[in-house]
């Protein structure tokens, strides 16, 4: 523990404590596919209101099992945490012979929520662009910002329905004045980025009062490394027996000091947000050693740079931070970018990169339905390990001109431009119907296979011929899919698997898929059997409803899905696929 920690509480010494050395572990295979019981009748409970994910309840699970160490695992593949009652009924899918046109791509909703908790660490107004401002995700963490005292100001078009796409302007204004260190309990445990807000709270008030966070119910999702990356800045840091982290700055001036070199066990991306936040206004340098690189935090570094922050390397495993200190401390920040010139970080204007995971999940949908899609607009490099698959698969990938010109994060004092991503569109030319070959992956942090396109991925396997082996290195319980699968015909079963466990034995909650991995095999194009099945995360929403092109299927968990798709249906609908959303009908 920290020098100067207080409370030895039970929670806070298995959140510093270092994972379990890698083991393999023992398991119980699955049981074998249940056959299948005849959709629409068998499945009443899949759409019953009552069953639907308990907000308050769902909530605290997930704030226990946040609160475990890294080393226990948590099987919550089956509940949600997040806040929303499933009032969003469900989607009847048909199989559609083709699917024709240009599907827009909305800013990334990962990105997206990581900018808004680094808005929080600027003095003047960051006004952010291309935000999904129909995502639940994203209304949810707007109410995070609200309560620690942010002014929101939220525009665009469509801002009002989940179901409909939209492109938002929000505009944040987060006053030293103003800022409050205890976020509202009812926001934060609505989704996992509310944590990313600890950082800069910490950082500009000296304290935060943080409860423990939500998000899709796929693992453990402890958060030891964010607060091992507060630690290391400064701070001390318990988590009370009521789950909420309370941490303060050591110093007696308030402030966070920089941590020196800091290495990460593993590559967590809200821990390197939160961390990247925080540092950018400690006083003195922080390098952080195995950082995630995901595009999420070069844009999030990209939008802070833009605000005055002295951030090199985001995207790369090592991050240099020099820290500029907080407004007013007069220690640091000499006004260049948009920093306020007495230390601290000023604003600016900056455009979210597009949905690599939205972009990706379209891509599954063309190859099952075997029709050529364009999509617009997408940064090509960020989904390279998707694209590869797919190529694999026997698609063809087609990187059109440049959109949109260049993506942007602009200074509000000066015109530094400081990222230069191209936003393309992007086709893809699947083979026809019956003809994808299945394709083995293994999920790794970028630049591998997204954790997040796992369950999508694992719908292209079961759309195409052949047998394939999927590992997931990354969330030991992102299989929430399978059941629902298995419901629709496909054969898919956990076998033994001999493979690199690298990544797994570094991150300990993914233990226990090591040394197992699932085994799907496609129906090529016999097509997938009809079932009422349910999205119990939000990726598992998505792949459902994909499989449901390839197979006749009503799709419930829609709260999930609308968490982070906006408008999947109205976009599907958009390209000749008949999706219909519809209200959840009586019991019978
Ligand atoms: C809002 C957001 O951006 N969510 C994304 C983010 O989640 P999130 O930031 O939660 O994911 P992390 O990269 O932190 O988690 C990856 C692994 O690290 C473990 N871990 C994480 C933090 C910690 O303090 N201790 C610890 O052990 C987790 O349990 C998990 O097994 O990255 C994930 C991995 O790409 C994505 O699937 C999520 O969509
Ligand atoms: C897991 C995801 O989100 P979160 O981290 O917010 O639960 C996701 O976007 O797939």
């Amino acid at each position: 523990m920290a020098p100067g920690a207080t409370g030895a509480s039970a929670a806070v010494a298995r959140l510093a404590r270092a994972p379990a050395a890698p083991r393999r572990v023992a398991r119980a295979r699955a049981p074998p596919p249940a056959r299948a019981r005849v959709a629409f009748r068998a499945r009443a409970a899949v759409f019953s209101e009552e069953d639907a994910p308990s907000t308050r309840a769902a909530s605290s699970r997930s704030a226990r099992s946040s609160a475990s160490s890294s080393s226990s695992s948590s099987s919550s593949s089956s509940s949600s945490s997040h806040g929303a009652a499933d009032s969003g009924g469900y989607l009847a899918v048909s199989p559609c012979a083709s699917l024709r046109g240009v599907v827009p791509i909305a800013g990334a909703k990962n990105a997206v929520l990581a900018l808004l908790a680094g808005a929080l660490a600027c003095g003047d107004e960051v006004v952010l662009r291309d935000v999904p401002i129909g995502l639940a995700d994203v209304r949810a963490m707007i109410d995070v910002l609200r309560s620690v005292g942010a002014r929101v100001d939220v525009g665009g078009e469509d801002a009002n329905t989940a179901n409909t796409p939209s492109s938002g302007v929000v505009v944040v204004h987060a006053r030293a004045e103003d800022l409050r260190a205890s976020p509202s309990a009812d926001a934060v445990a609505k989704l996992r980025a509310s944590f990313f807000a600890a950082g800069p709270i910490l950082a500009r008030a000296g304290r935060v009062s943080m409860p423990l966070p939500g998000g899709c119910a796929i693992g453990a999702r402890p958060v030891d490394l964010h607060l091992d990356g507060f630690r290391a800045l400064g701070a001390v840091v318990e988590v009370t027996s009521r789950g909420v982290v309370e941490a303060r700055a050591i110093a007696r001036d308030g402030k966070l000091r920089g941590a020196g070199t800091h290495v990460m066990r593993f590559p967590s991306v809200g821990a390197t947000h939160a961390i990247v936040m925080a540092a950018s206004l400690a006083v003195g340098d922080t390098t952080i050693v195995n950082a995630a690189a995901e595009p999420e935090i070069e844009d999030l570094a990209a939008m802070l740079n833009a605000s005055g922050a002295k951030i090199r390397g985001a995207g790369t495993s090592v991050i240099t931070i020099e820290g500029v200190g907080v407004a007013g401390s007069g220690e640091k920040g000499d006004g260049g970018g948009g920093g306020t010139g007495r230390g601290g970080l000023g604003g600016c204007a900056h455009d979210a990169i597009p949905d690599r995971i939205e972009a990706g999940t379209m891509l599954v949908v063309a190859a099952c339905v075997g029709s050529t899609l364009t999509l617009s607009p997408v940064i090509p490099e960020h989904m390279t390990a998707t694209t590869a698959l797919l190529i694999d698969a026997g698609c063809s990938i087609d990187v059109g001109d440049e959109v949109g010109g260049e993506s942007k994060s602009k200074s509000n004092s000066n015109s530094n431009s400081n990222s230069t991503s191209r936003r393309r569109s992007m086709t893809i030319t699947p083979p026809p119907r019956g003809g994808l070959r299945a394709v083995d992956f293994t999920t790794a942090p970028y630049p591998g296979v997204p954790t997040d396109m796992q369950p999508q991925l694992c719908v292209l396997n079961a759309c195409a011929e052949g047998v394939a082996i999927v590992r997931e290195t990354v969330f030991e319980s992102r299989w929430s899919h399978v059941p629902e699968l298995r419901r629709m015909g496909v054969e898919c079963d956990f076998v033994d698997a001999d493979g690199d466990d690298a990544v797994a034995n570094a991150n300990a909650n993914a233990n226990a898929n090591a040394g197992r991995a699932l085994r799907i095999v496609g129906v090529g194009a016999r097509g997938l059997r009809r079932a009422d099945v349910r999205g119990s995360d939000l990726r598992a929403s998505a792949a459902l409803i994909v499989a449901g092109l390839a197979g006749p299927t009503r799709v419930a968990g829609l709260a999930h899905l609308d968490r982070g798709y906006e408008g999947l249906d109205a976009k599907l609908r958009g390209v000749g696929a008949d999706v219909e959303r519809r209200p959840v009908p009586p019991r019978k």
